[in-house]
């Protein structure tokens, strides 16, 4: 059964929770007053559908139904975890809690606060224990990032399984030991954030020359290396000792005006919002939030490729997923369901669909598969032999759309010693949407040729070709290109 989360204010940040939630498999119930709430919510959810999916490389679980309660009471009752995302205000804050915990005492309740402390959060609350900081960051439903802050009064023990419940919903839970306001990541947005209004302020720059001077240089640097590091090499050779020798004396220059605020007024949020107007002012929100999430879905695509940082998280979050959801365990005496799959952002053409390489990955997804399960695995190939694919025939028999779940079978149509002749089918659901004939050859990688497979790998294959021989033989095997049907 789907467990459920309690989502208390759905606006940016809780909107963003409840598609996290939502598409890793949980059920989700929000409550927020604002009779918009739920088309807030709903477009946060149409955009993370299109982007959270393309960070995976399984299939993503089933979503979880999602709804929207008339009171707190209501979707919080029954929930394994809940998430309070109301409006920055403390005494807001504390009339929530009161009213969760009269009907979910023990349940943990992370809370979104970009600063308050969880000891302030805590006052008055009827259970103190379960209260605690789970501060994510915008858009929730693809960065990983959560700062997990306890106060003295936490319980060790559910501050351990909420982080596990973030894990599992693909985020990296960043345990903050001492309580401090704004906790950390904030501190430097704040620091930044200071730095900044005084520079539009004062006429140095414009809210874009700002941004430029943040995306064409530092800015890509702290998304794959954060601060430290990145200093560390900028010290070249002689590395940390030789950066701090080099730029501290510039701590007590004025480089900053950080200890500053500048007058918070009319004056200045015109001339910010003037400006940032006159920068994005063609793009609505919406748009915006999709260019922002492609741009994060390609930067941490690539750092998934490095298991680097951030593509560290999703790595793990994969393996994780696929622990969770076994691989399918064939049965020789039909068609062999050997891979699961969904069909990403990345793999829809100009007309709406899959497109046709993508027909050819998912065969190779399955193909691998079996050969793993005949002995042919990585390991396999690191002695020097492999299958490699000499012919391919492909039907493509219907559609498959952005999200739709696909399985990849194969029916052994003949195997000796060095051949390996298959029928693949693309499945949505029991329908095939394509075909693929391939023949495969056992090959001696360093002579560059064809030789028999060892015993080790025959003894695996040959029993299922002959399972596979009383089977049906496919009608579309040994088609060629234009043959009437
Ligand atoms: N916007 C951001 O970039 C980030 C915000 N946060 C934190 O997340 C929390 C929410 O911020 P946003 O989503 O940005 O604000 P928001 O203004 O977009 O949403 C707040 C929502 O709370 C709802 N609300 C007010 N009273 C409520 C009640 N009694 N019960 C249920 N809902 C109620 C409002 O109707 C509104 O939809 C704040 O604590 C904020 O500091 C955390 C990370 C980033
Ligand atoms: C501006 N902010 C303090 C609300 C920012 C955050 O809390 C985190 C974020 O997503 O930038």
């Amino acid at each position: 059964m789907a467990r459920k989360a309690g989502i208390i204010g759905g606006g940016v940040i809780g909107g963003g929770w409840a598609a996290r939630f939502l598409l890793n498999g949980w059920d989700v119930a929000v409550f927020d007053p604002d009779p918009e709430a739920p088309r807030k919510v709903g477009e946060v959810i149409a955009n993370a559908r299109r982007a959270l999916p393309a960070l995976s490389d399984g299939p993503m679980p089933p979503e979880g139904k999602l709804s929207f309660a008339s009171t707190i009471t209501e979707a919080v009752e029954g929930a394994d975890y809940i998430q309070e995302s109301v409006s920055e205000r403390l005494d807001l804050k504390h009339r929530v809690f009161a009213q969760i915990q009269q009907v979910a005492p023990g349940t943990p309740i992370g809370s979104s606060t970009s600063g308050f402390k969880p000891s302030e959060l805590q006052q008055n609350a009827a259970n103190p224990a379960t209260i605690f900081v789970a501060h994510p960051f915008n858009p929730v439903y693809l960065l990983p990032l959560a700062e997990i802050v306890p106060s003295a009064k936490s319980d060790p023990a559910l501050i351990d399984s909420a982080k596990e419940t973030l894990r599992e919903i693909g985020m990296f839970p960043l345990h903050i030991r001492k309580e401090i306001d704004a906790h950390i990541a904030d501190r430097f947005l704040e620091a930044v954030w200071r730095e900044a209004l005084w520079l539009v302020k004062d006429g140095i720059a414009t809210t874009e020359e700002i941004d430029e001077a943040i995306r064409m240089g530092f800015g890509l640097r702290w998304g794959q290396m954060g601060l430290f590091e990145t200093y560390r090499i900028a010290g070249g050779e002689a590395g940390m000792k030789h950066f701090m020798a080099q730029f501290g004396p510039c701590l007590t220059w004025p480089w900053t005006k950080l200890m500053d605020v500048p007058e918070f007024n009319d004056e200045l949020v015109d001339l910010i919002a003037g400006q940032s107007d006159a920068q994005s002012g063609h793009h609505s929100i919406r748009e915006l939030e999709r260019i922002r999430d492609q741009n994060l879905i390609g930067f941490l695509r690539v750092l998934k490729e490095r298991n680097w940082g951030a593509g560290k998280v999703l790595l793990d979050h994969d393996a994780r997923r696929r622990q969770a959801m076994p691989a399918p365990s064939p049965d020789h005496a039909q068609p062999m369901e050997m891979a699961r799959m969904h069909v990403l952002p990345g793999w829809i053409d100009y007309n709406g669909h899959m497109t046709e390489s993508r027909y050819l990955f998912a065969a190779s997804e399955t193909s691998d598969a079996f050969l793993r399960h005949i002995g042919a695995d990585i390991a396999y190939v690191g002695t020097g032999f492999s299958y490699y694919t000499a012919e391919t025939h492909i039907m493509h028999l219907g559609e498959a759309k952005l999200g739709d779940a696909l399985s990849g079978t194969v029916q052994v149509i003949h195997a000796d010693e060095k051949r390996l002749h298959i029928f693949i089918r693309i499945l949505k659901g029991d329908e095939a949407v394509a075909t693929l004939e391939q023949m495969l050859l056992h090959v001696d990688m360093k002579a560059g040729k064809t030789c028999a497979a060892p015993p080790a790998i025959l003894d695996r294959l040959l029993p299922i070709a002959k399972a596979h021989a009383a089977l049906p033989k496919p009608e579309a095997a040994g088609r060629h290109v234009g043959q009437k049907k």
